[in-house]
Parts: structure tokens; sequence; C-alpha cells
């Protein structure tokens, strides 16, 4: 017997060897880089780098458990059942929570930072602050509003070098599809060698005058490289239709009525374009000409025809995928004032017949994740005095709002604590392919928010906001339940109390 053994295992190693190296070959992780050399007194707002967090509720996988999770250099250790049994620790090393929430940190996959070019916008510095405040521990930046956008190995350079040591949270990047890359596939491989997570392409005008839309070939062509990627394109869904513009060159209207608005960009618009893409994905499926590829709809608003588009899509084995954004799940536009332009968006806020629909398709499954799509201005562009809904600026800001927002309004539809991690954590994480976060379980990097899901408060002028022009976001005035605690990223406490860390340690997250 002994003998056998002998013989089997240098074979049994050999066989190992090659399956995990064909493993690593095929798979396609995103790295951390640079590593931060700071001294964690600089990057965290504790001392230790061995440490337990204790609470009555902790999110993972298998549920919500009562007991503790152990972090050692960044990465959770382990998971202990049992609060209060935290083994040989000593007690200065633990820190209880009690009944505060323990959830996987917040991965926002739809940010825009406008860094480089636009930072009287926004900007890394601003931004992920913003983020850490609100208990997102890792955003995605969208590849426009950022001057110049990022389209090209070079301009990505541009903005990891912009991000530089700005940074409060870890940060992917999405690039551009445009014209320019889709007609010329080297430049676009040469974007996804460079590490962006996947691309992002408009269907309609996208507000700036250098990211320019891309038609459904455009898209084609760009999906035979991200198949070989095994990247996502992330597609703003919406295809001008005859009927909206004509609404919106009409001189009788009053732009400073929202209705004005919301009928120059019908569900039509959403639906004409999530046809075509359907149109497209069902090559995504296995044995499939585009296999690899995955087509995912943002901020979709439209919960009629353009979702069961994607239902239909879906059922028959497409990659693809959809997100909403709280403002679609939290506003409608029955209650949207007169001239208040903070609330203008593309695609729409809809009616409230829309957002209970939205609502059923989060909690049902159909809407896979959420992001924010924090889209801020200056407020020359938002146009709050004028009130003019035509021609203010559309996006909304509200990046650090994301998880009181989603809770304040999704516990009355029946979301629980469980379905908000997934749709705020698990999901995102594999949509950009971002290993090693977005769940609490051993190997993962300790990525986590501590948050107190009854306590309420107002987000008025004393409520510390991070985001620059914070008094554009339409959340400003409201009252909301989920107060963010602590915050912490790879096991630094960025975030506490109203508090950031001294330094920026996030680091910039890119593909390989
Ligand atoms: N360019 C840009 O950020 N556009 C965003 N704003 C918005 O309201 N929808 C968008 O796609
Ligand atoms: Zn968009
Ligand atoms: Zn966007």
């Amino acid at each position: 017997m002994d003998q056998f053994v002998w013989r089997v295992l240098p074979l049994l190693t050999i066989l190992v060897s090659f399956l995990v190296f064909f493993y690593f070959q095929n798979s396609d992780t995103a790295q951390l880089y640079p590593i931060i050399k700071l001294p964690r007194s600089k990057c965290s707002l504790l001392p230790h780098h061995h440490f337990w967090i204790s609470s009555k509720r902790i999110v993972t996988p298998q549920g919500i458990i009562s007991g503790s999770v152990e972090i050692n250099e960044g990465r959770i250790v382990s998971v202990v059942e049992g609060y209060g049994k935290q083994g040989q620790s000593k007690q200065e090393e633990i820190i209880d929570y009690g009944d505060a929430v323990v959830m996987p940190g917040l991965i926002d996959v739809h940010v825009h930072l406008d860094e480089p070019g636009r930072t009287e916008w926004e900007g890394f510095d601003t931004g992920t602050r913003a983020a850490a405040a609100g208990g997102v521990t890792t955003v995605v930046d969208m590849p426009l509003n950022n001057y110049p956008t990022t389209v090209s190995k070079e301009t990505l350079k541009l903005k990891l070098d912009a991000a530089e040591d700005k940074i409060y949270v870890d940060v992917g990047f999405w690039g551009g599809l445009v014209p320019e890359n889709a007609l010329n596939l080297t430049i676009l491989d040469d974007l996804l060698s460079a590490g962006v997570l996947g691309v992002k392409s408009f269907m309609c005008p996208s507000g700036i005058n250098d990211f320019p839309m891309t038609t459904i070939d455009h898209i084609k062509a760009g999906l035979s490289v991200l198949a070989k990627y095994k990247r996502p394109i992330v597609v703003h869904s919406e295809l001008v239709q005859d009927y909206g513009n004509d609404l919106e060159h009409d001189d009788n209207r009053d732009p400073h009525d929202y209705l004005t608005y919301l009928n120059t960009r019908p569900p039509s618009w959403e639906e004409a374009a999530i046809r075509q893409l359907v149109g497209v994905s069902k090559d995504t499926g296995i044995g499939g000409s585009l296999e690899g590829a995955h087509i995912h709809i943002v901020h979709l608003s439209d919960s009629s025809a353009s979702l069961d588009l994607i239902k239909e899509a879906k059922s028959r084995g497409d990659s693809i995928s959809v997100e909403t954004c709280p403002h679609y799940l939290a506003f409608t536009s029955e209650e949207i004032p007169n001239g208040d332009t903070r609330f203008k968006c593309s695609p729409p806020i809809r009616d409230a017949q829309n957002k209970d629909k939205l609502w059923e398709a989060v909690l049902e499954g159909h809407i896979d994740l959420l992001t924010t799509d924090h889209s801020p201005t200056v407020p020359e562009l938002k146009l709050l005095e004028e009130g003019d809904f035509l021609k203010a600026w559309g996006g909304i800001s509200s990046l650090q709002f994301n998880l009181p927002v989603t809770w304040s309004y999704g516990k009355k539809y029946g979301l629980t604590i469980e379905q908000l991690s997934l749709l705020w954590s698990k999901r995102p994480a594999a949509l950009a392919g971002i290993e090693s976060k977005g769940t609490i379980e051993v190997g993962n990097h300790a990525d986590i928010v501590v948050w107190q899901p009854e306590q309420e408060f107002d987000l008025d002028d004393n409520y510390p906001v991070f985001i620059k022009h914070y008094e554009l976001s339409a959340y400003m005035g409201s009252r909301l339940s989920g107060k963010v605690m602590d915050t912490y990223v790879r096991g630094n406490l960025v975030f506490k109390d109203g508090k950031h860390a001294p330094a920026a340690c996030g680091v910039q997250i890119l593909a390989t």
C-alpha cells in the first residue's frame, strides 16, 4: 500500500500543478495596484493589524450570524459564531459593535468621479471620502465626465496618475467604447490589456462632447474583443426616438414642469435600445459566437416592456444583467417639485406605479444589482435658480447616501438586509470581476461597513456630507434611517463617526 502511494503521489502532484496552472491562465482576475506602503497609523484610525470585530448581526453568505470576524493584515482570517467568543484574543483587540450590523462594504460600480479635467464637479479625493462615509468600500469609475475621456491606454494612464494618493477607498475603472476604438479594435484591445474592468458605451448622446454615442454595430464589434478578455460592456440604454425629440423642441411646453422633461424621454427609448441589445446578447450564451462577453444594462428606469425583454433574454441563457439606482426606487415623477432640477437624470424618474414595479423586480431578483450613477456637476450647470428641466445638467449626486436611501425606502417593500448586501456587494463584485471582495468570508479583503438600520437622521446642513456641491443632491432635506458608523477597507478603519483616516490608502484595481 505504502509503495503504491509513493508511486502515485508524484503523478498526482504534477496533475494538480497542471490544473492550478490552467485555472489561473484562464481566469480573468482583477489585481490591486499598487500596494500601499504608508504606515498604518496614517491609513487607519485603528492601531491594530490583527483584531476582531464582534456583533450580534454579521451578514455572511450563510445568513446573519451573531459572532465575530477576525481580521489580520487586511484579510478576513476567521468568522466565528457565538457573540463574545473570540478565543485567546486580548480585550483591546476586540471591537464590539453590539447590535449594529456588520456587512460587506458596498461596491458601487457606477460612479462618475470626473477627474482629471472636471475636479470642480467632483474628484478622487471628495468622491472617495464620500464613498467611505457612506460605507462604500470600492467604486468603479466611469470613463466620462472626466477630461480627456478614458478611451485609450494613454487616457487610462492619465486617470491612474490623477488617482494616485487621492483615493480613500479602492477604485476600479471602466474604459469607454466609442466609435473611434470600435472601428480600430487595436486601441480597444490595448485599453483592455491596460486593465480596465470592462467598457461603457452610450446608445444616445452622452452630454459630453468627447464621448460620442455608439450604434449597435459598434457594440457588436466591441463585444468580439470583450469576449476574449471575458469582461463586460455596460450600456446606457436609451435610443432616441422621434417622439421624444419633437417634444423637446415644442416651444409651448413649460420647461419648469417636470412632466415636460419626462415626456421627452419616454420608456420607448429604453425599450428600443434594449431590443437591439437583446438581439446581440443571444450570441453571448454558452456555445454562442460571443461566448465570454457579457452585456450589462445600466440604470434601468422602465419597469415594463424593457424589463420584460431582459427577463426573456435571461431565460434563454444570454449573458446579460441589469442594474437600477436608488433615485428610481426613492422618488416618483408626481412628487418632483416644479423647477427642482436636482431630480433631473436620464433615463428620467417615472411615475409611482413604475417605481412599485421596479421594487417588485428588485425583490424578485430580476434586477441584479444596484448602483448610484453618482453624476454630480457644478451649480452653474444644474440651474437651480432658473429651474429649467430641459437645459439643466442631468445627473444625481448621491454616492454617500446609497445605503440609508436603499434601506429607508426598501424596508417598506420588504427588502431584507441579506438582499441589500447581495444587491450592493456580492453581485457588483461579480459583474466587475473583482475577486476577494463582496462577502464576509475567510480569505476575502476585510472591506466592511458597520451601520445602524434603526437609527434615523436628517440630511440637513449639520450632517457631515463629503460630496462636492452636496447642496445639489436630491436627497438633501430627507429624513433617512440606516446610519453608517464605521467603514473598513482591507482592514484599515478609513471612516469612523464623521472622521476619515489621515491618509488616502485606497488602491487601484486593474484587471489582468
Ligand atoms: N454623462 C453622464 O454622467 N450622464 C449621466 N447622467 C444621467 O442622469 N444619466 C447619465 O447617464
Ligand atoms: Zn448613463
Ligand atoms: Zn452614469
